[in-house]
């Protein structure tokens, strides 16, 4: 037992298992993080096509004589409407739906069948949206491609977490967001070369996703499955061989045993969704919900998928509104590499605590710069200067929202729920994740016109709510092997009112 590598509210128990960062888990590792690739390549894309005028005059020309009246009258309303918005929303509602079939693939087929599936599914939609001729066709491609996020979403935060060891499972997950936020900086860069393209720059940007999507679909018929899947399927022997492989040792029996015994006790209890509902795991299911609410409410998606409209909205040309979305595209991939740097170092409370003080401060200022320049009638230009200062606040708010909720929005629900929730906890968790994400997608440009620069401090006021919910109800996680998480809610000082004395497992030599 490793009590520096447990949780600081805690003390007692947990066990630090022998093996660690093998090649072998990196190079799996880094095939399934092909799925944050894709979902971040289908959420940085969108914003850049959405803007380009060639693409707008094509699928939605009645924006055009928008525009021209938003020259001389509000400027928040520019870029509002509900067609224009659903091309951009319709991905996250079809990951929705999907991430729950693939919660039922994902435990009776093994975590790679589904990422073979997402990878199926991402190739389609793309190759759909790169031919499109009319609105409908854009659409279903975006649903085809919401079915792909969905499969992968449930899928590889989970691959990631049982592939790790448990004292740099934190690191390792974040790959995942770094993978996302990858995508979604290629996907800034592809918008920028494709926009001076003469002709048909928004079919290239859409259909490039085919070429990640291809490595994904050649990548998960070699990955291997987890030894926690393997054992949830009742392969004892080939799960401990995967085990020690895994962990480059032959001496994996106490972890091999512990992830057993969770096992065990997950087979008795069938149903996941059943599970999930009991008084134990109160806390899992909350935080399950929780977070992806407030990690998208956040408003982080308002920059991913508007920045280059909301900076073209703001008087930006075309070529700087683009060149922008890849500035704060690049402060978002270099600022998650901090926290793959320190969420096992700092712990997740930290780091979620200040992230939300960050973002809280630099919501306020941009939101008062904007109304100071364009007032509630949306009049006005912005002097070079201003400009530049809304990109930098819009920058460290991003880098905010980078080191913090991103990669622990995923991380966090990942590493509270034992086996026999998991699938429903993680399914839970990427639905409330995609519901808001459409929510965003489909009504931010609306809510702009209607809020003007006060939406702006909508977004910051539930940044202090997220943040005070973390600091008085998160408990630290760092280093807790997913299957004793029961022992750190039984300490907490909310949570042990709903966790009884027979949930808390693991050490099972001191028993
Ligand atoms: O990096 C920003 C991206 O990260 C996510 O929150 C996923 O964790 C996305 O919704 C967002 O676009």
């Amino acid at each position: 037992m490793a009590g520096g590598a447990f949780v600081s509210e805690g003390g007692s128990g947990g066990r630090d298992y022998e093996g660690g960062v093998t090649v072998f888990v990196v190079i799996t590792c880094m095939v399934a993080a092909m799925g944050g690739l894709l979902f971040g390549y289908d959420l940085g894309i969108s914003g850049g096509v959405t803007s380009m005028d060639e693409f707008l005059s094509k699928f939605f020309p009645q924006l055009e004589k928008q525009r021209v009246k938003a020259k001389h009258e509000t400027a928040y309303c520019k870029f509002d409407d509900q067609k224009l918005q659903l091309f951009t929303s319709s991905l996250y509602l079809a990951a929705l739906v999907a991430s729950f079939v693939a919660s039922v693939v994902t435990r009776k087929y093994g975590r790679k069948v589904s990422m073979f599936t997402g990878g199926l599914a991402f190739l389609t939609g793309a190759l759909i949206n790169a031919f499109a001729i009319n609105v409908t066709m854009l659409i279903i491609g975006r649903l085809l491609l919401g079915v792909g996020v969905g499969f992968a979403n449930q899928s590889t935060p989970v691959y990631l977490s049982e592939m790790a060891p448990a004292k740099i499972r934190g690191a390792l997950n974040i790959c995942f967001q770094v993978a996302i936020t990858s995508g979604i900086l290629v996907a800034n860069l592809i918008n920028y070369g494709t926009s001076n393209m003469a002709k048909n720059g928004w079919r290239v940007s859409l259909g490039l996703a085919a070429v990640p999507a291809i490595l994904m679909v050649i990548g998960s018929f070699f990955l291997p499955d987890t030894p926690n899947s393997m054992l949830e399927r009742g392969k004892y022997e080939e799960a401990k061989q995967m085990l020690k492989k895994v962990r480059g040792t032959e001496n994996v029996d106490h972890e091999f045993q512990d992830i057993r015994d969770a096992c065990e006790a997950a087979k008795e209890v069938e149903h996941p969704w059943k599970n999930i509902r009991q008084s134990k795991y109160r806390p899992a299911l909350v935080f399950c919900s929780a977070i992806p609410f407030f990690q998208q409410i956040t408003g982080i998606n308002v920059i991913m998928f508007y920045a280059p409209v909301l900076f073209k909205t703001l008087g930006f040309g075309d070529d700087a509104a683009l060149m922008s979305a890849v500035i704060t595209g690049v402060v978002n991939v270099l600022a998650t590499f901090v926290s793959l740097y320190s969420v096992d170092r700092f712990g997740r409370r930290f780091l979620f605590l200040e992230g939300g003080i960050q973002m809280f401060i630099c919501q306020i200022l941009v939101g008062s710069f904007i109304g100071l320049k364009f007032g509630t009638t949306g009049t006005g230009t912005l002097t070079p200067a201003t400009a530049d200062w809304i990109l930098v606040f819009i920058c460290v708010y991003v880098a905010g929202f980078a080191w913090s909720w991103g990669p622990l929005g995923w991380l966090v629900p990942s590493e509270i729920c034992p086996l026999e929730i998991r699938p429903a906890g993680q399914a839970i968790n990427v639905s409330v994740n995609m519901f808001f994400t459409f929510l965003i997608g489909q009504f931010f440009l609306t809510m702009l016109c209607h809020m003007k620069f006060g939406l702006f401090y909508f977004f910051a006021g539930m940044v202090a709510i997220m943040t005070i919910f973390i600091y008085f109800l998160f408990p630290e996680t760092r280093g807790v092997p997913i299957e004793e998480m029961g022992r750190v809610w039984k300490q907490h000082w909310f949570w042990k009112n709903y966790i009884p004395d027979d949930a808390v497992i693991g050490g099972h030599d001191e028993n």
